[in-house]
């Protein structure tokens, strides 16, 4: 029987790894990349079953390295969403004081959660690979000016003590992961479509993209756009689509968007959180 491997990036103890644990349970086989597109890469050959990556947050918004990875790789799926409620600590080895610390690490996405504490602490910010890489390197470098942003679980994994809690700017801090594979798959409870449209430069494209959408009465969650790289000011588009790919009015929508669209992708069919 084949092992279904799930990748994450980051470090035990990470945002993701937490995610991975809610999402599958604690009977799996996983192993950790240090980068976004090496999750990808392992998933779109086939070396891991599963990878579940950071995609949005609910006060910083989309992480855009994830939308541009799923777009480059054509066979990359998105099956499932998990949301995570985030609530950051301020991390240091034991018996440092918070008013020892002069410096923070943590990924970019968690520092732009804290920025305000951080600007009120005055403490300098040095972005990290992933949170609990950056609570591993606190522990490493035993250094008491030195302190991490994490999540409670990094705290214990690298034998950090908590000197602050809940330090995100809005306490209502969510963030929703997705779980990627490399081949479409949906089954009849399947709720939610995810696309990428690039329309013609044209008057009215996009208009009528979305207007097929509007005459078959589909309800559209989410519009986002990203450059197109190496065509400045041309964008493709990110949707998410109440519907199933089984679904009539789905099924005609998308014939005529595949008609009028120069890039049509169904990006996955899963269950809405
Ligand atoms: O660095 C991590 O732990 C991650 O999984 C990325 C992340 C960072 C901040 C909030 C949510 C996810």
């Amino acid at each position: 029987m084949s092992i279904e491997k799930i990748v994450y990036q980051g470090d035990p103890g990470s945002y993701s790894y937490e995610a991975m644990l809610e999402f599958f349970g604690d009977n799996i086989t996983f192993e950790n990349k240090d980068f976004f597109p090496d999750v990808f890469e392992d998933v779109s050959k086939g070396n891991a079953k599963y990878g579940i990556i950071p995609f949005e947050n609910s006060t910083t918004g989309g992480v855009y390295e994830v939308f541009d990875l799923l777009n480059t790789y054509e066979n990359c799926y998105i099956v499932g969403e998990i949301c995570v409620e985030i609530n950051h600590n301020l991390m240091s080895i034991k018996d440092a004081k918070i008013q020892d610390i002069t410096t923070v690490y943590s990924h970019p996405q968690a520092l732009d959660q804290c920025k305000q504490y951080i600007r009120k602490m005055n403490f300098h910010e040095m972005p990290y690979r992933n949170t609990a890489t950056s609570a591993k390197a606190v522990s490493e470098m035993n250094n008491k000016s030195c302190a991490a942003i994490a999540n409670k679980m990094a705290a214990n994994f690298y034998n950090l003590e908590i000197l602050d809690s809940k330090i995100n700017n809005y306490i209502n801090n969510i963030t929703k992961f997705i779980i990627i594979t490399n081949n479409l798959t949906f089954d009849k409870n399947s709720n939610k479509i995810s696309l990428i449209l690039i329309t013609s430069h044209s008057p009215g494209a996009l208009y009528e993209a979305l207007g097929c959408l509007a005459k078959n009465n589909i309800n559209m969650m989410k519009l986002e756009s990203r450059p197109i790289k190496n065509i400045p000011w041309q964008y493709s588009f990110y949707l998410d689509l109440e519907g199933n790919l089984e679904d009539e009015n789905i099924k005609k929508a998308f014939n005529e968007l595949s008609i009028t669209c120069k890039k049509f992708k169904v990006l996955g069919n899963y269950i809405a959180y």
